[in-house]
């Protein structure tokens, strides 16, 4: 049986000393939107600062590293994001999915051409910052019904031929049938950012949707499959190796999502923890702890903890 341990004073040194890395999921363990979790930068500031001894037997703080499912910020503006919030951060420490878009294109693909866009300002700015030509963000609604005048006046750019799918709020119809067209496309390119199926809300009432509920439907309507490229995707490991020399043994993968940020430990060969302050529950990870199916015992996390605050009261 998979088993799962609650942190503790006792298991939080011999953690300590045997990580280097510390890999950070953002909603839901650092932030609610612009509300941090209590305690979050004091801890991550902490563990950057205080001295350990590491297996070169030198001193070093832990090397904290911010991965990230949501495409709506650059990676500028996620570093203006942590600095409001009284994290000390460098941008090249912060791995969301509008960089890895843009450097998947970019370095994975060696795409030359124009992506049809459905994002906010962060993937633009990501797109833009790594020379990738692109249209159709912002609002674009039909007109009238549809179905009566057959989309006869729908303009289709000549140039697309790709489409990129980011958590993007002013999803329509109109843009779900151009995705699906410029999709129709031989050797156009589809990526879905992430498949997350819903941010996590401090307001338990809400639902937000997540990116996964917009790329589905593009799915759905192109026939075709998107490549998916943040987590539990390996793809955003490799970028964090191409920058930092990280052991995987030594490395640990602290989310609130089981299906992404636990999964791509899992997937990475991580050590994993989960706080409780975003999707998952102490029932979710006790309950898949004994449950039959695989796919349910492969999510369970290591250890678990209530949030980024207590792990932080466990330094003290
Ligand atoms: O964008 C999302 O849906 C979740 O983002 P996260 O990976 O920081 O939790
Ligand atoms: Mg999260």
């Amino acid at each position: 049986m998979a088993t799962c341990r609650k942190l503790t004073k006792q298991l939080m040194k011999e953690l300590l000393d045997s990580i280097d890395t510390i890999l950070l999921d953002c909603d839901g363990v650092l932030w609610h939107s612009n509300i941090a979790v209590p305690g979050a930068a004091e801890t991550i500031n902490k563990l950057r600062s205080m001295m350990y001894t590491c297996h070169f037997s030198f001193l070093q703080g832990k090397q904290p590293i911010f991965v990230t499912n949501n495409s709506t910020k650059s990676r500028l503006q996620y570093q203006e994001k942590f600095t409001k919030m009284g994290f000390i951060v460098s941008k090249d420490e912060i791995f969301g999915t509008a960089y890895c878009a843009a450097l998947y294109l970019k370095h994975k693909l060696n795409f030359t051409g124009k992506v049809y866009l459905m994002g906010m300002s962060g993937l633009e700015e990501e797109m833009k910052l790594h020379g990738i030509d692109y249209i159709g963000t912002g609002p674009d609604n039909v007109e009238g019904q549809i179905l009566d005048h057959r989309a006869d006046n729908v303009v289709l750019d000549p140039d697309v031929n790709g489409v990129v799918v980011g958590f993007d709020q002013y999803f329509s119809f109109m843009k779900l049938l151009k995705a699906a067209s410029y999709l129709k496309r031989p050797n156009s390119v589809f990526i879905g950012t992430n498949i997350d199926q819903q941010f996590p809300m401090r307001n338990s009432e809400l639902i937000m949707p997540g990116t996964g509920s917009l790329v589905r439907p593009v799915e759905v309507a192109s026939n075709r499959t998107a490549t998916t490229l943040g987590k539990p995707s390996k793809f955003m490991f490799e970028c964090i190796q191409e920058k930092f020399d990280v052991n995987p043994e030594r490395t640990i993968m602290i989310g609130d999502r089981l299906n992404t940020d636990i999964l791509l430990g899992k997937n990475c060969g991580l050590k994993t923890l989960a706080v409780l302050t975003g999707v998952t529950s102490e029932e979710e990870i006790l309950g898949y702890q004994g449950s039959e199916k695989e796919k349910e015992r492969e999510l369970v996390p290591d250890l678990y903890i209530e949030s980024i605050g207590h792990l932080g009261k466990l330094l003290d």
